[in-house]
Parts: C-alpha cells; structure tokens; sequence
C-alpha cells in the first residue's frame, strides 16, 4: 500500500501534509504511516490464512517503540536479534511467547535474558551457541526451546551483501550438520530442540529460491523425523522484497502458494519474519535542500540528510525514490543531478544523474521507501544527532524519538583526570 499521496500538490502521509511535519520537527526527519504499516502486516495474515502461521516482524527493519506497538497492537510478535531489540519488543507490549530470538553471536548475557524473559524459541545457529545455551539454561534453571537455523545452500538471488543463505555465508547450521545437533541438543540439559529455521537473504524480488529452500527444509524435516527426532516448528525467515523504483514486486499470493506447496501439509507450526516489507514502504525520509551546487562536470543537489541518517545507497548502492513536497507545476522541465549529503565522504552520495524538477536552496524533498533499515542503520558519524522519528495516524502525528540536543549527544562522554 502506499500511504504517501500527493494532494492538491502537497506530499501527504495520510491526512498529514508532510511540510507541516517538517515546519514542526524538522528535517531532516523519519515519517512513518500507521495505517501501511497495518496493512503490510495483514496483508502477510490474510494471504496465508488457514496455514498454523504466526508473523513475526523482524525488528532490525524498524525496531521504533511506536513502530513495534502498532504492529504488536495487530497481533504481530516480533524478530529479534539483540537484547536490545528483544528489550524494545517487550516494552512495546509483546507478550514474551509471541517473541524469537535470532542471531549468529548471541552472548551468555542474551541468552540469559531471553530465558529470563520467556521467549517463543531461541533460534540457534551452530553447536557452539548450543553448548553455551545448555549451560546458560543449567545456570538459570530455565529450559530453551530451541529452533536450529540451517543454512539450506540456496542462492537467494540478491545483493551479496543481504544475501545470507549460501554455503560459505557465517549463518546457520549446515544441512548435513542438523541431525547431529538434533542428537547433541537431547544429550545436553536444558535445551528442547523443536523444529528449524531458515532466512537465505533480504530483498528477493525472484520468489524461486524460496521454493528452493523451503523444499529443502521439507525434506530435512522428514529425514529428522525419519531419524525420531521430534519436529513441529518451522521458521520459514525474513518476507519477500519491495518495489523500490515502482517496477514489479512479487505477490504474497504467490508467495503464499509456495508455502502451501513446499511446507503447508507437515503438520508443523510455522512462522515468518518479515521486516522490510511490513515496514519499507511505510516510511520516508524528509530533508531539506541545502543549496544547488552547480559544477562544470556535474551538478549537485546538497540536502540536510546524509549517509549517517540513511546508509542504503552507500553501502548497497540501494535506489530511493527522492520525491519534491511540493509537486513540480505542469511542464516543468527536469535535469539531472547528483543527491549528495553534507557528510565529509564521497560515498555520502544518494543518486547520481537523477532526473529531478526543478529544485531550490530551501525546498524539501521525501526519500520513499525509508521505512526498512534507515533509522535504525543511522549512525552519528560527523557528530550529527540522530535524525528524529514520527508517526502518522490519520490526520495527526506524533513524536516517537525525538532529536537529541548536541550537549545530550557529548553527555555521555567524560574526560579522564589527566586531562580534566
Ligand atoms: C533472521 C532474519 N529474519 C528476518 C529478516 C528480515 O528480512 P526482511 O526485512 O527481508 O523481511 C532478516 C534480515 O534479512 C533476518 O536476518
Ligand atoms: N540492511 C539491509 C537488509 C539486511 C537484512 C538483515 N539480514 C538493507 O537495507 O537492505
């Protein structure tokens, strides 16, 4: 769904014109819609109705307390991966059984801390974890019920960088390897293994290595439970990629379909742990032209927002739309500009040779599809705040972390006696 609609050329969230956000907080600024963000989540529930499915957002997209309350408040658990995370997700009012831990390098202190709070299942990615969860559980007398993330060798057919579920990727159990941790897992105390995971990337617009994996992991579970090995969870990973640039993007229908085809009639529980698609087009980011710096080989347009506020396209070379606030009049002519941030770096760069109307020092601008991995990819670097976040509900909008006061940014610092 998209949320954001032009509306007697005003950019709107919702009921919201987005200036009005920006006269308010400033820029630049996250802006999420809560009424796509419960779409994108029910539409994940209605296409795989009639499946035992529970979704569970995955948090690192978007782990904002507002973000997380409003889907909880649809039923949603949560992905986690960090104590952090599972800290929010409690604090957003998930109850602890709708939540599950995953993660390649959890710590004894995680794993306590999931214990201790109850969770669903702790997804577990090799037989070290393994170990140190038995012995974590022994300690604090609680059982871990555990999933085991298998690496089903699949090649997800996205970016290198968020692709997570080939030989040779750090995450997961190898498929030969599982039946050996389902046998280890019964000699050590405290651990309950009950079914297997698998996430093999983000951003899959080609829904076939699904099939693939999801394949795999069928026949794995048939094989354990060939070998009396007790199986009943299957968590099937991250949702399905986004259209960034307007184009195709596959369809939950079809999505669904290969769920029923591949593991719908194994009589396990299964789950999945969408994050950018319940939450990517939900969001945009505001800023704010700085000046239009015209070159003799290029020309640029400096916004307020930088690679610290969202890192996609440096780090992926990931495309965002980068809309005006106010729709260009009739006929007005493009031109073709680098989109560059402040930031003392030349990968500080959001699009080059982008078409864009005509724009002034002053103007503001949306980046779409803002919602997944850019708040929470933010850093300080170049000691700039983080950027602020709001929510939108119909046609009103509140603060949900606001932006941090250069002395509360230093206050965590101290100078050591010698230099004091
Ligand atoms: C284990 C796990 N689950 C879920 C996700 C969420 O993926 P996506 O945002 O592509 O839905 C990720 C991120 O890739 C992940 O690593
Ligand atoms: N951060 C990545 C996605 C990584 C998903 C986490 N496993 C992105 O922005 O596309």
């Amino acid at each position: 769904m998209t949320a954001f609609s032009y509306r007697n050329g005003a950019l709107f969230a919702e009921d919201v014109d987005l200036a009005a956000v920006a006269a308010q907080v400033g820029t630049p600024a996250y802006v999420y819609s809560s009424a796509a963000l419960v779409a994108n989540y029910r539409a994940y529930v209605d296409a795989l109705a009639g499946l035992p499915m529970s979704v569970c957002f995955a948090a690192k997209a978007n782990s904002n307390l507002a973000v997380l309350r409003t889907l909880v408040r649809q039923g949603a658990g949560v992905d986690v991966v960090s104590t952090g995370e599972m800290q929010r997700a409690l604090a957003a009012g998930c109850p602890a059984d709708r939540i599950v831990f995953s993660g390649v390098g959890k710590t004894a202190e995680d794993l306590e801390a999931a214990l201790l709070a109850g969770i669903h299942q702790i997804n577990v990615e090799s037989l070290q974890e393994l170990e140190l969860l038995s012995q974590v559980a022994v300690r604090v007398r609680r059982d871990a019920v555990v999933v085991f993330r298998v690496n089903p060798d699949v090649d997800a057919k996205t970016h290198a960088k968020i692709s997570t579920g080939r030989k040779g990727d750090k995450f997961g159990i190898e498929l030969e390897d599982t039946a050996a941790a389902f046998e280890r897992a019964h000699i050590l105390p405290g651990v309950r293994p009950v079914g297997i995971a698998a996430h093999i990337g983000s951003q899959l617009l080609d829904l076939s290595p699904y099939r693939d994996a999801y394949r795999r992991l069928a026949e794995l579970v048939r094989e354990l439970r060939g070998a009396g090995h007790v199986v009943e969870r299957l968590d099937l990973g991250g949702g399905i990629g986004i259209s960034y640039k307007g184009d195709a993007a596959p369809s939950l229908a079809d999505y669904a379909r290969i769920v029923r085809e591949t593991v719908g009639d194994l009589g396990c529980s299964l789950m999945v742990e969408p994050g950018r698609s319940i939450c990517g087009d939900a969001g945009v980011l505001l800023s704010r032209v700085i000046f239009i710096k015209p070159g003799r080989t290029r020309n640029f347009v400096i916004l307020d927002a930088a690679m610290n506020d969202l890192i996609r396209p440096a780090m992926y070379d990931a495309w965002h739309g980068i809309v005006p606030l106010r729709q260009p009049a009739e006929g007005a002519v493009e031109a073709e500009f680098d989109v560059v941030g402040p930031v003392c770096e030349s990968s500080d760069t959001f699009a080059k040779g982008r078409a864009l109307p005509p724009l002034a020092a002053g103007d503001l601008v949306a980046f779409t599809g803002a919602g997944a991995y850019g708040a929470v990819m933010a850093s300080t670097y170049n000691t700039r705040p983080l950027v602020p976040e709001v929510l939108v509900d119909k046609d009103h909008f509140a603060i949900v972390r606001k932006r941090p006061t250069f002395e509360e940014m230093v206050a965590g610092e101290s100078l050591p006696p010698w230099l004091a």
